[in-house]
């Protein structure tokens, strides 16, 4: 599959190791699979490390490869089974889905952020945690498939990611009311069990379908599409994040743009009058489960919020607030992340 997809790019500013200076923030349109650039297989070998939610053939997948085909050094992609493995995993970038169009946040990559971030693991203590580098917009457009030689009637269950069972729920609704809707860990795994003879799960009777990108064919022929653009709307995007683990000095920066923090809610009104010039880009929310009992509150949540702005912004300090700072990017001197894949 071939696909320009808008990406920003957020450098991070690092005066000393930096081999680039002067690069700043700036818009790159990447024609991710496009052979032509020395493409992934070409650059391969040694580069760094990136993790994604695999097998092949998941939207985790067509990020790693943009991202991947974005840096000098294309990086190495490591398939997790689940969005909780690519986190912890120890590649040097991970990859993770953050919010849709339609089904919104993506619960399991909130948790891993509050479960690292939040108010849980005192400050003092936290080991530096994956740091926001570059998010990315990738168009989602799901099919319905089936092993060859099935049809809609015969449909008795529908498996996939917990999020593409929500973006297409309409279809289901419509389409296949009856059909029990089975959550799994990835699209393309929902799709690769479809033709998994050993499948031993006694929920399971019957045949069934998956719901993924039709770009899995590919890998797994003897799958076919039913139906194609099932989810919602037509123009349906999830935004992945790029975090590094790799410990890039990142110095406090003059004056940034964007900022990407994790904080209570309670903290929320503060950090936006301190920083009245900047635009709430983002704002997810989690419940903070583990803190219920302690906090007092009935709610407590934890925010993750992106906050930008068009021209440089000076960073207040937040000395003995309870922000995290996920992910900054400044004006001036930086490193771009393209350059970072050592
Ligand atoms: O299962 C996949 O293909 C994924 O990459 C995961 C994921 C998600 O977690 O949101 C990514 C994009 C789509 O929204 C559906 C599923």
């Amino acid at each position: 599959m071939s696909g320009r997809w808008h990406m920003y790019v957020a450098p991070f500013t690092d005066f000393s190791a930096s081999p680039i200076r002067g690069l700043g923030p700036c818009r790159i349109h990447l024609s991710t699979m496009d052979e032509s650039n020395g493409g992934p297989s070409k650059r391969r070998q040694d580069g760094p490390r990136l993790a994604y939610l695999g097998p092949e053939g998941t939207y985790g997948h067509q990020a790693a490869m943009a991202f991947s085909a974005s840096m000098l050094k294309a990086a190495r992609l490591v398939p997790c089974e689940t969005i909780y493995d690519v986190w912890t995993s120890d590649a040097e970038y991970i990859v993770m889905p953050l919010e849709n169009t339609i089904h919104g946040g993506v619960r399991e990559t909130l948790n891993c952020i509050a479960s690292w971030y939040g108010p849980v693991r005192p400050s003092m203590t936290r080991p530096p945690g994956p740091q926001v580098m570059a998010d990315l917009d990738l168009p989602v457009d799901h099919s319905l498939i089936v092993k060859a030689g099935i049809s809609l009637q015969d449909i008795k269950w529908v498996k996939s990611h917990e999020q593409a069972l929500g973006q297409c729920a309409r279809f289901l609704d419509q389409h296949l009311p009856n059909a029990k809707r089975i959550p799994v860990s990835s699209t393309a795994g929902a799709a690769a069990s479809l033709l998994d003879s050993q499948e031993q799960d006694s929920e399971i009777t019957g045949p069934g379908a998956a719901i993924g990108s039709k770009s899995i064919l590919e890998t797994l022929p003897g799958l076919e599409i039913l139906h194609e653009s099932i989810q919602a709307v037509k123009n349906n995007f999830t935004r992945f994040l790029l975090f590094t683990r790799q410990s890039y000095p990142i110095r406090p920066v003059s004056s940034i743009h964007t900022l990407w923090v994790v904080l209570p809610d309670s903290a929320l009104p503060d950090l936006m009058a301190s920083m009245p010039s900047m635009t709430l880009k983002t704002l997810l929310v989690v419940p903070m489960t583990d803190v219920a009992e302690k906090s007092g509150s009935k709610y407590p949540r934890l925010c993750v919020v992106e906050l930008s702005s068009d021209t440089a912004v000076s960073l207040p300090t937040f000395t003995g607030s309870p922000l995290v700072i996920l992910g900054q990017s400044g004006f001036g001197a930086g490193i771009d992340y393209r350059q970072c894949s050592q």
